[in-house]
């Protein structure tokens, strides 16, 4: 018989649109949410009993787009453009990494992830069994795929596609189901055509989702252009790659038709306003991919370009620029932001079970501290949560019913090595 967990005095954020908060009880069974509401519910005899009084329960937030391991390059090449921090920072140092650098850049990651309430993340990088180990120790779900760039000879290419099919077999469903995988040539500019049509291939023979980056910067729109004679959206469509589930990176430069295509592909974007904004590459079209049916959602990309995990950041910021951006301050109201980084990131990462908390959805959820002056007046937590709220607000986290941080700590993970080892490989990278 599974555990029953009753959580009494709860605050709960159900994301409904006529209620999207919820007083009373919620009942977790196992892995999974069995009730929430007002009354009491029935047949809880037994169950152990926790007292929710002064905590806001959240679904756990999912960061749909990101590079784990690049912790260990935080603050390595600031305020750069894209092209010239890849090819002159990142490229150099990442070249260098050895499969424990990655498992300490990802440790170090997860921590942070877990500690802000992140419970669900996509990570494209190399070395992707370190990372699948991280996942199945600290109890953190999971999307992941061996992300391929094919400026490479052609039998170079070839076993990296090898590889990014095995991580993608050997890893789907793993640590205890918590770990998925995509297949994710790493984007139109860094892959040949040819190749990219072989990972469309291999989505089909697997039956997963692609991943790539896509219209991040202008230059790449228009090197697209100068090498295919097409914009990055079309030139994807041509290749195949939306006849597969597919989540886009980025998309920040796109024009009404390119939208359009994406909508009608059910093409799902991530969009990494931080990022963006750091790297200078500009402000996707939210509303209008919002408009049109897309699903937007959140992703902080690599922790180099951003340059910290806190999902309430992102939230924030997509609530607030696009109203700068458009002088409407109704622009992707709160609760709109809010789905984006729970709701709407559990439907672009393919996954149904997680991104709310309701009755028959898995236990992965969070307990944010409202007391606290910056959740005052006690009126509309939507409100707090998207504009007010911050990473260090987060009390507890559950992922799959399993508690995996206590008041601020994390249980699965040791935070004083991870600290400590994360810093000896970065010191490693600059000595190497
Ligand atoms: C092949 S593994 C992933 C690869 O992506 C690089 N990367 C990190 N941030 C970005 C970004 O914003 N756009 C494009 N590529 C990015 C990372 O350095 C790895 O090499
Ligand atoms: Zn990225």
């Amino acid at each position: 018989m599974s555990r029953k967990c009753l959580v009494k005095n709860g605050t709960f954020v159900v994301l409904n649109e006529e209620q999207p908060i919820v007083q009373g009880y919620m009942l977790i069974e196992g892995d999974t949410i069995s009730y929430i509401g007002e009354e009491r519910p029935e047949g809880v005899e037994g169950a152990e009993t926790y007292d929710g009084k002064g905590l806001l329960f959240m679904p756990g937030l999912i960061n749909s787009h990101g590079h784990t391991a690049m912790s260990l390059l935080r603050g390595y090449g600031d305020d750069m453009v894209l092209q010239e921090w890849l090819e002159q920072k990142m490229w150099p140092m990442e070249a260098k990494f050895t499969a424990e650098d990655v498992y300490r850049g990802t440790a170090l990651s997860v921590l942070e992830m877990l500690k802000g309430g992140t419970t669900t993340f996509l990570d494209m990088y190399d070395h992707m069994d370190q990372v699948g180990k991280v996942v199945e120790e600290s109890g953190i779900r999971a999307v992941l795929m061996r992300g391929v760039i094919g400026l490479c000879p052609p039998e170079v290419q070839a076993q990296k596609l090898q590889e990014a099919i095995r991580i993608a077999r050997d890893w789907h469903g793993k640590a205890d189901g918590r770990i998925t995988t995509m297949m994710s040539p790493h984007a139109p500019y860094t892959c040949p055509p040819d190749y990219i049509e072989k990972f469309v291939q291999a989505a089909h023979d697997l039956d997963l989702p692609l991943h790539t980056h896509m219209s991040e910067t202008k230059a790449e729109v228009q090197q697209n252009v100068d090498q295919y004679g097409v914009r990055p959206v079309q030139h994807l469509l041509n290749l195949g790659f939306f006849s597969r589930p597919s989540l886009v990176a980025h998309a920040v430069h796109l024009t009404d038709e390119e939208i359009e295509i994406l909508a009608a592909h059910n093409v799902a974007v991530s969009h990494n306003p931080g990022s963006n904004l750091k790297l200078a590459s500009g402000v996707a079209r939210v509303p209008e991919l919002l408009k049109a049916g897309v699903t937007v959602s959140l992703g902080t990309d690599g922790p180099a370009s951003n340059n910290n995990l806190d999902m309430f950041e992102e939230i924030r910021l997509a609530a607030l620029i696009h109203k700068g951006v458009s002088g409407d301050p109704t622009a992707v109201p709160a609760l709109e932001a809010l789905r984006m980084g729970t709701e709407y990131g559990a439907k672009s990462l393919y996954l149904n079970q997680v991104g709310k908390l309701a009755a028959g959805m898995k236990a992965d959820m969070i307990a944010v501290n409202t007391d606290q002056a910056h959740f005052l007046p006690q009126t509309d937590y939507i409100s707090h949560i998207v504009y007010s709220a911050g990473a260090k607000d987060v009390e507890h986290v559950w992922v799959d019913g399993k508690q995996v941080i206590r008041h601020g700590e994390c249980l699965t993970l040791d935070e004083e090595r991870i600290r400590f080892e994360a810093q000896a490989a970065f010191e490693g990278l600059l000595t190497r």
